[in-house]
């Protein structure tokens, strides 16, 4: 396992045979940001009648031009009585349509005198009219299995009267960190030790991704201690993360763990940051195998390995297409660089410039430099063996979606 691996093939042995979650049903206001385990059939036309889009006057379209006598008055909520021709209706926004009218025009275009209303000499049918079923159709497809329910997907359901939905449950993922030199914030830090940066960066990114991080802890740096929390934070979830100690060092104990209490499926990418990364799976004492994932140590490696890896694998356990593979834009650089037999996923800040998107990189890229990752728009993919000058075009991977 000396040759560095591509991302692609290491994303493709991540994923490959998970299966999804089990489903649950949820009552809609706890079912936020999960994801639809069913396609979601509507049961209703919205609008389920034609209604006015303005405050304003209904009448049939070939009465314009005329003083029209204001012969009813609709609210919102109310019935209408059919309206006669040669009359019209004070109407309200989104208040019924009343039978014989086909158009509404809005109260700042008409002239009140007495009780009747002036109309404009052109007013074409459908004017302001928002039709019964025009935006959802009963019997059509309301939100397609895999959607994850953001506030649209939220009111769109309630459009329905849904009250509960079928969503994947999340899935539970044991977070650990390894390294003796780590401490927690809220302890005085003594010599040589750092605050532990990885965990509430990587748990929120998980729970960002759709996990449940059911399971913390640390690993200490011995090779028993390891195997014991390794195995133990098996048992509690669907998926093992861990951060550091994946390296090289003879004080990097995970990777040998794995190997001796479950299975390594690959060691090392053509990646920068996170060339370490190590995937594999452990099995529990109730006949489950349990996806590992081994990220760096350094923050910065743990950072983009969790997009790269955590979200897609999370997209499998929720079947949730949009988290498979993150969206994609192409930007002007407005730095250059130049790699060896590693691709670069450099941290950039995007704007917008004449001519299109320009990739602004940080200008220290290194794997512990975490305030590069703080504030970042996208990843650029800078290709092995490559170099880029400004103006050049780069791929960038976008990070403000889900
Ligand atoms: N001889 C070699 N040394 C290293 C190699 C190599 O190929 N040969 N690879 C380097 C690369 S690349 C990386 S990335 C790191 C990753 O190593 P580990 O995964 O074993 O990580 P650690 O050694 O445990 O830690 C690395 C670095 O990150 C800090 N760290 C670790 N955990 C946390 C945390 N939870 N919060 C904040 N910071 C953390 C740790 O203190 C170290 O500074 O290995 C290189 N070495
Ligand atoms: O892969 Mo390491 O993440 O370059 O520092």
């Amino acid at each position: 396992m000396s040759e560095l691996q591509s991302v692609e093939a290491a994303l493709a042995a991540l994923i490959k045979d998970v299966s999804p979650v089990e489903a649950e049903t949820l009552p809609c206001e706890q079912a936020g940001r999960r994801v639809l385990a069913e396609e979601v059939i509507a049961r209703l036309d919205v609008p389920p009648f034609d209604n006015s889009a303005m405050d304003g006057y209904a009448l049939h379209h070939e009465d314009a031009g005329k003083r029209l006598p204001i012969v009813q008055r609709i609210a919102a909520g109310s019935e209408p009585r059919p309206l006669s021709r040669g009359t019209c209706a004070r109407i309200f926004t989104g208040a019924p349509l009343p039978p014989g009218a086909d158009c509404v025009v809005m109260q700042e275009k008409v002239e009140v005198v007495d009780d009747a209303a002036d109309v404009p000499l052109q007013v074409p049918a459908d004017n302001n009219v928002r039709h019964r079923g025009s935006d959802v159709a009963a019997g059509a497809v309301l939100l397609e299995a895999g959607q994850r329910l953001d506030a649209a997907a939220l009111g769109h359901l309630a459009s329905q009267g849904v009250m509960e939905v079928s969503v994947r449950r999340r899935p539970r993922v044991a977070l650990l960190n390894s390294g003796d030199e780590i401490i927690e914030p809220g302890q005085p830090l003594a010599a040589g030790q750092i605050y532990n940066s990885n965990r509430p960066m990587l748990k929120d990114l998980l729970q960002r991704f759709g996990a449940e991080v059911s399971f913390i802890a640390s690993m200490p740096d011995d090779a028993e201690g390891t195997r014991a929390m390794l195995a133990l934070a098996a048992e509690q979830a669907d998926v093992v993360v861990s951060t550091g100690g994946v390296s090289v060092g003879e004080e990097d104990h995970v990777k040998a763990a794995i190997e001796v209490i479950g299975r390594l499926d690959l060691w090392r990418l053509a990646l920068k940051p996170g060339k370490p990364l190590a995937l594999g799976r452990l099995d529990t004492s109730d006949g489950r195998e349990v996806r590992f994932v081994g990220l760096p140590g350094n923050p910065v490696s743990s950072f983009v390995a969790a997009w790269l890896f955590l979200r897609p694998l999370m997209g499998a356990l929720l079947a949730c297409p949009n988290l498979a593979s993150l969206p994609k834009l192409a930007a002007k650089a407005a730095f250059s660089t130049r790699t060896g037999p590693r691709w670069h996923y450099m941290r950039v800040t995007l704007s917008m410039e004449q001519g299109g998107i320009t990739a602004h990189a940080f200008a220290d890229q290194g794997s512990g430099v975490l305030s590069s990752c703080v504030g970042a728009d996208a990843l650029a993919v800078v290709p092995a063996d490559s170099q880029i000058e400004p103006g050049d075009t780069v791929e960038c991977l976008w990070l403000r979606s889900d």
